[in-house]
């Protein structure tokens, strides 16, 4: 594995580590790469933009203040932005998630210890005009957006609402007289709130607004509107704009507020790829799907599940780097303390969190390509699998980002208590990822849109009806016997899918016996939604755990031998563990018996055992750089007591041997003179 210092002095507990490491660490970076021609890119990406040093701060970030770290995450932001236009342009040729590729936005990771107030800009304000508007629209905003003339954002949720989108109050009346939209904010309620860099940042946004046209009320649509003088920065007359204040993580991407007083806009700004109105006010619906206009949102779900794994990564490589040098306690009287990654739980804390890295990373790479498939459908009219689609990237959204917030919470358990140090890298990673829970569609609202289309699909499948390939498992569900438990992985990955199935068919019962009892269909459903959750929740578990296992056997397929064998112990290892968080359902819903999940437990007790001595080797093969961890407990070299030292010696508050705090206060208190 290359580092940038070749002559780096190891810790010698990480060196005896990696000398243990049975497989070729290389080949398994080119498994979460997706393939060698990607690492060989993202490694020239990431020489170029992080060797120069530009990424480094001369004060720690957290040292600062909030304008001062906001004023700085701004100036980093423009050097790399700078550098994609130039260094970095030729090489962003990856197979790449549209806009800019992942690398590129993985490899920013080095300049923020939080995030970036371009974040936005990059992930919704440029896909929203790639998606939203037509041709024309697109050539006239898309080069100004991607040179970087005009910075903007997605301004959609309001103080008032952000899950419920069609409860949304601003609105955009059009006025055939001027040609033009004259957008309002009504109530306190209805002003725009959280938008990314809308606070000081961006010059323009897309506003996300309730159309009026010839008096009536057509939905939300997507505008293009500028907010502030492209010369001087200052809010234009009728916009009221802010930052909305410290918030658990985030805190250099500005998120902001804004409000409209009858402010004015031409009518080609709105984004009319699947609506328009016309210039006498004829408002004429071009999409042949209602929800089109949601697509931005779709397009994050997607990436997100690419970005989680990523930090999960992270947080996994700091965790098992820092619990092979740390030694603690002596179980053993005669024998020095071991490493803490010797003991078994810690094992189970951390194992899971690297296979799940590993799964995520697949399922993200498949879940694109099924996206990407969607997309060619509907350029060509064809909106039939998007509902699958939104099912799936619903699903697999909600539960991507909540486990990987909780195994990331979960490493930083495994790391006592420097991990709750700023320095360990753990807690920026796990307030930016605890975020991606809650925005682009809250975990429960989302996975209760995943279980409408399994009830849904469930109804076709008792009709005998064709099923869409990711709920085919269904058409087993009317058997009436429960699935045979079989503990190899294609008969966990069957057992899943049995839950999943059978969670559906009681939500389904339960929710038939409600309204024969007299309830409407919607109490109904309402009085059956943590059962529809949960159901939902089976089915992405079911989703994953077979996406993982098939794409695993693919791309080992010309694998050596032992990276063959450290691959399958991972996705053994994921199946196993949810297979035992999950005991109660499996007796629910398959015939395992009380010995079979005492044996599995043992099984999987002996599989961390097998992966123990590869650990770091597999924790390296995410070939993470330094400059993308920030944490003095996850560096390659593993000086972590040195790093942490250094780190508490940089505080301000060591600058002087007695604090001012002291004659203000301290001094008088005790002097008895305060
Ligand atoms: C690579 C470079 C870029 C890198 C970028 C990195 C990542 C970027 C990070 C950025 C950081 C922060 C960004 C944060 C941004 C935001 O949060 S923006 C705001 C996001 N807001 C939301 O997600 C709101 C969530 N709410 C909704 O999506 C909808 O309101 C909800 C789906 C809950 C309900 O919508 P309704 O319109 O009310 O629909 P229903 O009546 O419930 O359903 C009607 C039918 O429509 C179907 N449906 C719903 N949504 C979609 C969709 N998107 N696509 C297709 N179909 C959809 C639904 O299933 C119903 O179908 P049915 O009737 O059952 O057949
Ligand atoms: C860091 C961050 C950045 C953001 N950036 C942006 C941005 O750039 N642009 C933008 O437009 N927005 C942004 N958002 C807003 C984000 O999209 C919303 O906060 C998110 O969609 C959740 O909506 P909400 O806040 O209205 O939550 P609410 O819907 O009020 O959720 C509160 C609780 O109610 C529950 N709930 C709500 N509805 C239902 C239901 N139908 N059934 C069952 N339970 C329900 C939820 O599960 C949750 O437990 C950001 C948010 C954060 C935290």
């Amino acid at each position: 594995m290359t580092q940038t210092n070749n002559n780096m002095t190891v810790n010698p507990d990480l060196a005896m580590e990696r000398a243990k490491c049975n497989f070729n660490v290389l080949e398994v970076t080119h498994i979460f790469d997706g393939g060698e021609r990607n690492t060989l890119q993202r490694k020239k990406i990431e020489d170029v933009a992080l060797n120069s040093g530009a990424s480094k701060d001369a004060l720690g970030e957290e040292h600062m203040s909030p304008k001062e770290k906001y004023e700085n995450a701004v100036r980093k932001s423009c050097i790399y932005a700078t550098m994609m236009k130039n260094e970095l342009a030729e090489l962003s040729g990856l197979e790449s998630f549209g806009v800019s590729s992942p690398v590129i936005r993985r490899t920013a990771d080095a300049f923020f210890k939080e995030v970036s107030p371009f974040l936005l800009h990059l992930g919704m304000f440029v896909p929203t005009i790639m998606g939203q508007c037509t041709p024309e629209q697109q050539s006239y905003w898309l080069p100004r957006a991607l040179d970087m003339q005009i910075i903007g954002t997605y301004a959609q949720t309001e103080l008032g609402h952000g899950t419920f989108i069609r409860g949304l109050e601003t609105t955009a009346t059009y006025d055939p007289e001027t040609e033009e939209f004259v957008l309002h904010s009504p109530t306190l309620s209805s002003y725009k709130w959280w938008a990314g860099g809308l606070g000081k940042t961006v010059n323009y946004c897309i506003v996300v607004a309730q159309l009026y046209t010839k008096g009536e009320c057509h939905g939300t649509h997507p505008f293009i509107v500028q907010i502030r003088d492209e010369d001087t920065h200052v809010p234009l007359p009728g916009i009221k704009v802010g930052e909305i204040g410290p918030k658990m993580g985030f805190n250099t991407a500005d998120n902001g507020f804004l409000g409209f007083d009858h402010y004015r806009i031409p009518r080609e700004h709105m984004l009319m790829k699947n609506a328009q109105v016309l210039k006498d006010g004829t408002y004429v619906k071009v999409a042949r799907h209602g929800k089109l206009t949601y697509g931005t949102m779709v397009f994050v779900r997607v990436v997100l599940v690419n970005e989680v794994a990523f930090n999960l990564a992270k947080a996994s490589t700091i965790a098992v780097r820092y619990s092979a040098i740390r030694r603690q306690s002596k179980p053993k009287p005669d024998e020095v303390e071991p490493q803490i990654l010797d003991y078994v739980t810690q094992q189970h804390k951390l194992f899971i969190a690297i296979a799940t890295a590993h799964a995520l990373q697949l399922c993200s790479t498949w879940l694109w390509e099924s996206f990407s498939a969607v997309l060619a459908q509907m350029k060509g009219g064809n909106t039939d699998t998007l509902p699958e689609f939104h099912a799936l990237s619903s699903c697999l959204k909600a539960i991507s980002t909540s486990d990987s917030a909780h195994l990331i919470e979960q490493c930083r358990h495994a790391c006592g208590g420097h991990g709750y140090m700023i320095s360990s890298g753990i807690p920026n990673l796990y307030n930016f990822v605890s975020a991606t829970r809650t925005y682009e569609g809250d975990y429960t609202v989302l996975l209760l849109q995943t279980a409408r289309f399994l009830v849904k699909a469930y109804e076709q499948a008792e009709a005998k009806k064709p099923l869409t390939p990711t709920v085919s498992y269904l058409a087993h569900a009317f058997s009436g016997s429960r699935a045979t438990w079989d503990n190899s992985p294609d008969g966990i990955i069957r057992s899943f899918q049995a839950l999943a199935a059978g969670k559906t068919a009681v939500c389904v019962t339960n929710m038939r016996k409600r309204m024969r009892a007299g309830l409407s269909q919607v109490d109904a459903w309402e009085m059956s939604t943590i059962q529809l959750v949960a159901a939902a929740e089976a089915h992405c578990r079911a989703v994953i755990a077979d996406t993982y296992r098939k794409e695993i056997v693919r791309l080992t397929a010309n694998s050596s031998p032992n990276v063959k064998v450290v691959m399958d112990q991972l996705t053994t290892l994921y199946l196993y563990y949810w297979a035992l968080e999950r005991t109660g359902d499996l007796l629910m819903f398959t015939s395992v018996s009380q010995k079979d999940l005492v044996d599995l437990q043992i099984a999987y007790e002996e599989l961390l055992l097998k992966i123990r001595p590869n650990a770091v080797g597999l924790v390296d093969a995410f070939d993470l750089r330094d400059e993308l961890l920030h944490s003095t407990l996850g560096s390659y070299d593993g000086r972590v007591y040195e790093r942490l030292m250094e780190e508490a010696l940089k505080s301000p508050m060591n600058k002087e041997p007695v604090s001012d705090a002291y004659s203000k206060y301290l001094r008088p208190m005790m002097k008895g003179k305060l």
